[in-house]
């Protein structure tokens, strides 16, 4: 590994911070490996997504398998796309959210802070826990967050996971054992009954992970932007399309995932697309730093936080309802603070992008 690449996998923000003015909108990390956010470039790549491969994540595949969707490629990934996307369809499930926000916010203590994003993503992982298996199951949930905290929890833990034994598989028989007991006795509609029994282990953890990590880090970063602009929450109780406004601006500034995944060519050539730089380029933002959900909207290939062409995020309308109805149920039944707004520097968990652990949300109760 050279010099560029180690600061690129040990510093992942410091790294792209320090190439953010880089004009031609890419990097090259080694021999045929690129990583690129130029938005003429990302809207190339994403349309000629289909004659690309799409190779395994090295920090994520020991943990989510070989088979997981994420890297499926060709005419597999396609039919499981088709299977995939009525199950994922947001409107099925608002009843659904909905209470199960309204439940979560009312278990919030008044006026006791609590880890925001913490928070966040153990709401997050109960929603998609329902879809997936039809019934709540905390303990099992429990226990998935705890297999995941422990390789992916910290920046740290990310290093050592990926580095010190690479490519080792990390499954863990006992999880997977109640994962799979959960998702066979599943009752139809949920989402588990319609996976393909052979590669049901590695579909059911890839959709638990992907379907709660980045909503909660989203969720946690929009609440974090509205409470750094003043005057912000109370308009937002009576505007839906400056809320619509408001979540795109922080997915903008602070994209749960810094990197989509890997392009590779017939060839061999490897390209990282960059969201995290693509949304900070000051040839296509004015004043890219600052948040602004009054911005008029980017140019093609200037936004993508759900990623794009073939492996565009089935879960974005999902994601996008769960993030818009958490923030107003939170907004309309509480005041909301966070302690320490100041000191916040993303915590990397595998390669998405989470407001520290430090901080807090106090959620007082409206009168
Ligand atoms: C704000 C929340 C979310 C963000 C920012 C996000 C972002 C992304 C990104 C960047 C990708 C990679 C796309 C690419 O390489 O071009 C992706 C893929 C994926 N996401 Fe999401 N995601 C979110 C929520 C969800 C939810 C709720 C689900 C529900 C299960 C989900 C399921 C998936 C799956 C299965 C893939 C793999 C798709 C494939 O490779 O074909 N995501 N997401």
């Amino acid at each position: 590994m050279n010099r560029t690449e180690l600061r690129f996998a040990l510093q992942l923000i410091g790294f792209l911070d320090s190439v953010e003015d880089f004009e031609d909108g890419l990097v090259k990390l080694r021999e045929r490996r690129w990583l690129v956010w130029h938005p003429d470039v990302m809207a190339a790549l994403f349309r000629h997504d289909r004659e690309l491969h799409h190779p395994p994540s090295r920090t994520l595949s020991p943990l989510l398998g070989n088979r997981s969707v994420l890297w499926l490629d060709g005419e597999e990934h396609t039919a499981y796309r088709r299977t995939l996307a009525p199950m994922l369809r947001a409107n099925r499930y608002q009843a659904l959210i909905d209470e199960m926000v309204e439940r979560s916010i009312a278990e919030l203590p008044s006026g006791d802070p609590v880890g925001l994003a913490t928070w966040t993503r153990k709401l997050t992982l109960r929603i998609i826990g329902r879809i997936v298996f039809g019934v709540a199951d905390d303990e099992l949930l429990t226990a998935f967050s705890r297999w995941l905290d422990r390789r992916l929890g910290s920046r740290v833990r990310t290093l050592a996971h990926r580095y010190l034994t690479p490519g080792t598989t990390r499954f863990d028989p006992h999880l997977d054992q109640m994962l799979l007991h959960r998702a066979k006795t599943a009752e139809p509609p949920a989402l588990a009954a319609c996976l393909p029994p052979e590669d049901l282990r590695d579909q059911v953890v890839s959709l638990l992970f992907a379907g709660h990590e980045t909503t909660a880090s989203a969720t946690a970063w929009t609440v974090y932007w509205i409470d750094r602009t003043p005057g912000l929450a109370e308009q937002l109780l009576t505007d839906d399309r400056l809320l619509d406004a408001t979540i795109a601006e922080s997915l903008r500034l602070s994209p749960p995932a810094a990197l989509a995944g890997n392009r590779m060519s017939d060839d061999g050539m490897v390209i990282t697309p960059s969201i995290y730089l693509a949304h900070r380029r000051a040839a296509t933002y004015d004043n890219p730093h600052v948040f602004d959900p009054t911005r008029k909207p980017p140019p093609p290939g200037g936004f993508f936080p759900f990623g794009g062409g073939v492996r565009h995020c089935p879960g974005k309308e999902l994601a996008l309802l769960e993030i818009r109805t958490i923030v107003t149920a939170l907004l309309r039944h509480r005041r909301i603070s966070l302690t320490a707004p100041r000191s916040c520097t993303p915590q990397l968990r595998g390669a998405a992008m989470a407001p520290p652990p430090s901080l807090a949300m106090v959620a007082t109760c409206r009168r």
